[in-house]
């Protein structure tokens, strides 16, 4: 049997085949265009891996179009494929605030942006993101004002992404977090995992064992793309 630290890939379906199918079948017939030119952009950067999972991306719009979300925040915004994604699915008049310490990776998704003429909706913050959080946070009229939040920055801070987040969005509001399966490793012995994943695996372990105690919120993880565990504001 192979080694299960050395099986890292997108998706935690049985099979690869079952994730292209799924994918063939109806994820990328219903992508839009300019999702599938975030995707080939994002294929030249060396990170490219960290892009939200497609599967995972529909799956938000919908929850987007579900709630009607209209003022949105974004947490770990890399090239840009959930930030376009959301940007194309909240209305005209939407906002959503994304925050990201690396400009760089921003601005390789950017002509796509302006292609789409989404960019009246995006105030990017290039920022660490607890700094920009406690920022929003000093203005009252932050406070409960979101519809929905995406979360996939680094997942040392989750927790205290989390606390920000209760702060910020409505009751009722959704918050959605990515990578709470880490690539399957949450369910493997220790010493099956590859060094470099033991420190992530552990944060989301912890981070996963808090949320299911939280009854600040309504939770359920899906097992798509890298495990998304979607939150409602209770
Ligand atoms: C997994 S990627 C985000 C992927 C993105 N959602 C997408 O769909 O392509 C994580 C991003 O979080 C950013 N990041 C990591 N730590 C951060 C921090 N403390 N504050 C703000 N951004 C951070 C990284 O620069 C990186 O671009
Ligand atoms: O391989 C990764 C790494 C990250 C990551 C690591 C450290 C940070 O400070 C931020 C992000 O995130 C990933 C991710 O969100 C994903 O979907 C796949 C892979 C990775």
């Amino acid at each position: 049997m192979a080694s299960l630290s050395t099986s890292i890939s997108k998706g935690l379906l049985h099979s690869p085949e079952l994730r292209e199918y799924m994918l063939e079948t109806v994820v990328y017939p219903r992508e839009p265009e300019l999702l599938k030119e975030i995707r080939l952009i994002t294929s030249n950067h060396p990170r490219c891996l960290m892009a939200t999972a497609p599967e995972a991306g529909q799956l938000i719009a919908l929850l987007l179009k579900l709630t009607n979300a209209k003022k949105t925040i974004e947490i770990g915004v890399f090239t840009g494929y959930s930030l376009v994604l959301t940007a194309l699915t909240i209305p005209d008049d939407g906002k959503i605030i994304a925050i990201d310490i690396d400009r760089d990776a921003y601005e390789m998704g950017l002509p796509i942006i302006k292609k789409a003429n989404i960019e009246h909706k995006i105030n990017f913050i290039q920022s660490s993101a607890l700094s920009a959080l406690d920022e929003l946070l000093n203005k009252n009229d932050n406070r409960g004002s979101f519809d929905f939040a995406f979360i996939d920055a680094d997942k040392v801070s989750y927790q205290k992404y989390h606390e920000r987040m209760l702060e910020l969005v409505k009751v009722g509001g959704i918050i959605v977090y990515d990578n709470t399966l880490w690539f399957g490793t949450v369910a493997m012995p220790e010493e099956c995992v590859k060094e470099t994943m033991k420190p992530n695996r552990q944060h989301i372990i912890e981070f996963n064992k808090f949320l299911a105690a939280d009854t600040r919120v309504q939770i359920s993880q899906v097992p798509i793309g890298d495990g998304i565990t979607i939150c409602w504001r209770l």
